[in-house]
């Protein structure tokens, strides 16, 4: 392939991730080999600074603006970052700061890279005013109402000296417990997982619903001050005030004298970094002096005084003794990579996951061969690849079970699905077991007291078939009761014994889950793809099990963010026999069946497939009223003015940049009567 033909392929596919990347949420390829591509066509550029194309993504910032949100311009360009992996890069670096301050001296701060998404928040007289993406890095999207949820942000700042404007920037993120949480949460209802927390940040921050973003605890840290008047002379100074002012400013950053103490300070942290709440994937280092950063200036894509130096992924090699086949809650079976325990980013690893069949097949993995391990932004380290060269003569093919692990059951494989599946729901231990601790979890039947082995022992014992057999429990059949557990790995015994303590409170906590309401019982059930506020939404919307049990698959289509797939997986749920049978027991044990009906009854539809929004104040109608009555008629409330907006209702005192933004967009704009005329319709 010549220069040019390379160019070509490279700009494309550079843009092409980018894209996916960045609008997407979605990465492709990994990040080192994404910044190898890049490399390689800076490189070919310079050489052929001809042949460089107009698309280029070498000289912008990747990401862009998205239609479905307000554009903002930034005050300050939002700008990338150069980045190495390697120190003479480093140390290149360091040449050019010198060089470029003439020979002033200088020290730099040292930060961690936070791997999230670039936010940008401008405050006005100490009030939080907007909060951007960096988007194209002179337009992002508004997302205010997003960043508003993130507990974190101050809304207000309380501060006199705070200046009359200005802006504060820093990486928004989901804390990887948070990430952990919510994908345990979607294995349970039986969703496909998250891929890694930044994609899940960068999708949850681009959500239009503001309550469904509240529901992900984002985070945000921090990392840099901006204003049009001068009050800092140094970034330090900056971060401290910050930190004053009550924003969350990372306590990981060091002043560094010379390169060679940020080279400390990278060794410091390649390890340490794995025990902060979030992913990093390197380090930033910036000049200090804001008067020495002026000097040293821009390119066109990122600063002259600040770099990125990125760590490589964690990889060690180990041999892989076995693989665990487990079972969900939903009968997914995954496979677990048994590995010979070997360090890696100062842990011991010994597990690795390997998500399923279709990732055996990929990395072509024999038993017993030499693999590599990597740790990235997961919690369980993942196989990425064999090495080949070790391959001995010992390898074996691995042969995917057919038949179910715990219950001999042979397994099934859904349309579109990766995974396999233990069809016996109701027989298979670990599928059992699963959905009792499903059904006891707080956010449904809340009773966490029979957690920890107990429920195990109740199946041991016969004494519990279904959940709904808990509440025919009595002092009687529990007392005394105990099973020794033996943990496989340290060989501990543990014993799980039901003493008179133990028994008085299960059975009250058993006893107060009568209480629970109507969406914790639904969502105790179990069905898949009915989370909690897929639960919450039927509860609003029917107000009573059986209305639900009942309604057709048409009717739960009605319901808001209730798809095809969901309404499918309620019918066929509740058409099953067995399943009905259980329901009935649950009923008979006096749990709540009815709930409050919050939903807005359907009036029409005269309104089906439109997109309102209103500005402004009304004769017959406060706020609520007309957006209960647009949804009430079929239509659907936008948060912003777009080219995605059918109607502006325009009421009394209107704000102005509302109606400028709708003329400018050619949105229509109707008053209060035309809406009413449209309602009748
Ligand atoms: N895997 C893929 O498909 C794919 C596609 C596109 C981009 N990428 C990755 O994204 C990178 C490019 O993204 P980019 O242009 O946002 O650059 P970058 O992420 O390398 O650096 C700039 C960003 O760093 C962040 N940052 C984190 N901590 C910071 C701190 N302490 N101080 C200042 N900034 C901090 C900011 O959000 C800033 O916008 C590439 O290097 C590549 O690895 C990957
Ligand atoms: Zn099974």
């Amino acid at each position: 392939m010549n220069p040019q033909e390379r160019i070509a392929e490279l700009t494309t596919l550079l843009n092409y991730y980018n894209h996916q990347y960045y609008q997407n949420s979605v990465s492709e390829v990994d990040d080192f080999s994404f910044d190898k591509l890049l490399a390689e066509l800076t490189n070919l550029e310079t050489q052929y600074p001809d042949l460089r194309l107009s698309a280029s993504p070498t000289a912008r910032v990747g990401g862009t603006i998205s239609k479905e949100f307000k554009t903002v311009f930034h005050r300050f360009p939002m700008l990338s970052l150069g980045n190495t992996y390697s120190e003479e890069d480093l140390i290149e670096f360091d040449k050019r700061v010198q060089k470029g301050l003439n020979g002033q001296s200088y020290d730099y701060i040292c930060e961690l890279k936070f791997d999230g998404v670039a936010l940008s928040l401008t405050y006005e007289n100490g009030v939080l005013v907007q909060g951007a993406t960096r988007g194209d890095g002179v337009r992002g999207d508004d997302i205010t109402n997003n960043i508003r949820t993130i507990r974190t942000v101050p809304l207000r700042v309380h501060a006199d000296s705070v200046p009359a404007l200005f802006e504060v920037r820093g990486e928004g993120f989901l804390p990887l417990a948070e990430f952990e949480r919510i994908n345990k949460e979607r294995e349970d209802i039986g969703e496909a997982l998250l891929a890694n927390p930044r994609n899940a940040a960068s999708g949850t921050f681009k959500q239009q619903d503001s309550a469904a973003v509240a529901k992900r605890r984002l985070d945000c840290f921090l990392y840099s001050f901006l204003s049009d008047v001068d009050v800092f002379d140094t970034h330090e100074e900056s971060l401290i005030a910050l930190k004053g002012w009550g924003f969350n400013v990372s306590q990981t950053w060091k002043k560094c004298a010379d390169i060679r103490d940020v080279m400390l300070y990278i060794n410091e942290w390649e390890t340490k970094r794995f025990d902060l709440p979030l992913n990093t994937d390197g380090i930033v280092i910036k000049v200090n002096r804001y008067d020495q950063q002026r000097d040293l200036g821009y390119t066109a894509k990122s600063p002259r005084w600040a770099i990125a130096f990125k760590y490589k992924a964690m990889a060690a090699s180990s041999v892989l003794n076995g693989i665990r086949y487990q079972v969900g809650r939903t009968g997914a079976v995954t496979p677990v990579a048994l590995l010979t325990p070997v360090l890696l980013a100062g842990t011991v690893v010994k597990r690795a996951s390997l998500h399923n069949s279709n990732e055996i097949e990929r990395l072509g993995i024999m038993l017993h061969d030499t693999v590599f391990v990597e740790k990235g932004g997961e919690i369980i380290p993942k196989i990425t690849g064999v090495d080949l060269t070790r391959r001995t003569g010992q390898s074996q093919p691995i042969v995917y079970p057919t038949t179910c692990p715990a219950c001999g059951t042979p397994l099934i494989r859904k349309e579109g699905e990766a995974n396999f599946y233990c069809p016996n729901e109701r027989g298979c231990p670990p599928q059992r077991q699963a959905r009792f601790e499903h059904f006891i979890q707080r956010r449904a039947m809340n009773i966490e007291s029979l957690g920890e082995g107990k429920i195990e022992l109740l199946i041991d014992r016969g004494l519990v078939q279904t959940p709904a057999d808990l509440y025919k429990l009595t002092v009687t059949d529990l007392l005394g009761i105990e099973k020794i557990f033996l943990d496989e790995e340290t060989g501990k015994k543990r014993i799980v014994s039901f003493r008179e303590k133990t028994v008085e409170n299960i059975l009250t906590a058993i006893e107060r889950s009568k209480a629970q309401s109507l969406p914790n019982v639904l969502f105790a059930l179990g069905i898949r793809y009915v989370g909690n506020t897929t639960a919450e939404k039927l509860a609003d919307y029917f107000g009573s099990m059986d209305a639900i049990m009942n309604a057709s698959s048409e009717a739960l289509l009605a319901v808001p963010d209730t798809g095809p797939r969901i309404a499918e997986s309620i019918v066929a749920w509740f058409a099953d026999a067995e399943n009905r049978e259980y329901v009935e027991g649950l009923r008979a044990a006096g749990l709540q069946f009815v709930g409050e009906k919050k939903m807005v009854e359907q009036e029409g539809d005269s309104l089906t497939g439109k997109t309102f929004l209103y500005t402004g104040t009304f004769e017959n109608f406060s706020r609520e009223e007309l957006e209960s009555r647009i949804e009430a008629n079929g239509g659907r409330l936008l948060s912003g003015i777009s080219k995605k907006l059918n109607y502006l209702i325009v009421g009394e005192n209107a704000g102005p940049s509302k109606v400028e933004k709708a003329k400018k967009l050619n949105v229509p704009m109707i008053g209060e009567d035309e809406f009413m005329a449209m309602l009748v319709m």
